[in-house]
């Protein structure tokens, strides 16, 4: 049974493999409603495996337990799934000349969809519903994507690297979008700029990269200082005026 005072999403014991690396060892994490984790890690340390993993995608190895609202990842239908979590991955593979408009109108037909228009004006992208995805730019394409996501209506939002091809204003616009969302919804979001990440994420998990699998998790405020990123990136970082650099000098 599913409940509705369970956390959104709960790992238990997960670990994470590639290969013959060990990317996540025994996660043990919840993340529930209201809350906005940002996953951080260097490049091919896990964020998006653990993303997929999250999502009931295939991953290259795991063990332990996903749960959404308290009932495993592997008892729900897809249907009920679709209702519950969406995920937005890191790139999306366009094969057909498909309109957006057509694209999107595929995710309001489930139960709980939201307003194609009021998605599509809240990420400024209400310009591109006639166009065909295989000719949007990069950045149009991630807030497209962003938008399908949205729309499915589930509370619970997977997001790789959803600011990764926005401009300046543009990462504003998905901020104050990310910070609309209903208090009943969380969501967990891989990302790089950390000065985005301190902006927006009411939690972290930092992925160590570390060979063992080690991960730190715990609200931004407390957990997001130099000496995170530093163990994180491996390099050194300031602070100046509110802005975090890393500073490779030291
Ligand atoms: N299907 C797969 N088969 C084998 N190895 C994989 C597979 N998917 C990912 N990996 C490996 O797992 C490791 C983690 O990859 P992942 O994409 O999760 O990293 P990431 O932290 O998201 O990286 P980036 O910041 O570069 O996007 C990498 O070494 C990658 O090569």
């Amino acid at each position: 049974m599913s409940s509705c005072y369970a956390p959104l999403l709960a790992t238990e014991a997960l670990s994470l493999r590639a290969g013959d690396r060990l990317l996540v060892h025994e996660l043990d994490w919840q993340v529930r409603r209201g809350e906005r984790w940002c996953v951080i890690g260097r490049n091919a340390s896990g964020k998006s495996t653990l993303l997929r993993a999250l999502a009931g995608l295939d991953v290259p190895a795991r063990s332990g337990s996903v749960q959404w609202l308290g009932r495993e990842q592997r008892q729900w239908s897809p249907a009920d799934a679709a209702a519950v979590r969406a995920f937005m991955p890191q790139q999306a593979q366009d094969r057909f000349a498909l309109p957006v408009a057509r694209l999107l109108a595929l995710c309001t037909v489930v139960p709980g969809a939201r307003d194609l228009h009021a998605t599509l004006s809240a990420l400024d992208a209400a310009e591109l519903a006639p166009r065909s995805v295989l000719e949007l730019s990069g950045g149009e394409r991630q807030r497209v994507a962003l938008a399908q996501a949205a729309l499915q209506g589930a509370p619970l939002l997977l997001l790789d690297e959803p600011v990764a091809f926005q401009d300046p204003a543009h990462q504003l616009q998905v901020s104050a979008w990310l910070a609309s969302a209903p208090a009943s919804s969380a969501q967990v979001i891989s990302a790089h700029d950390i000065n985005w990440i301190a902006r927006t994420a009411t939690h972290v998990l930092a992925l160590l990269d570390d060979g063992a699998g080690g991960w730190h998790a715990g609200p931004a405020a407390e957990l997001l200082d130099a000496a995170l990123l530093e163990q994180v990136y491996r390099c050194r970082w300031r602070s100046v005026q509110g802005l975090w650099l890393p500073d490779q000098r030291a």
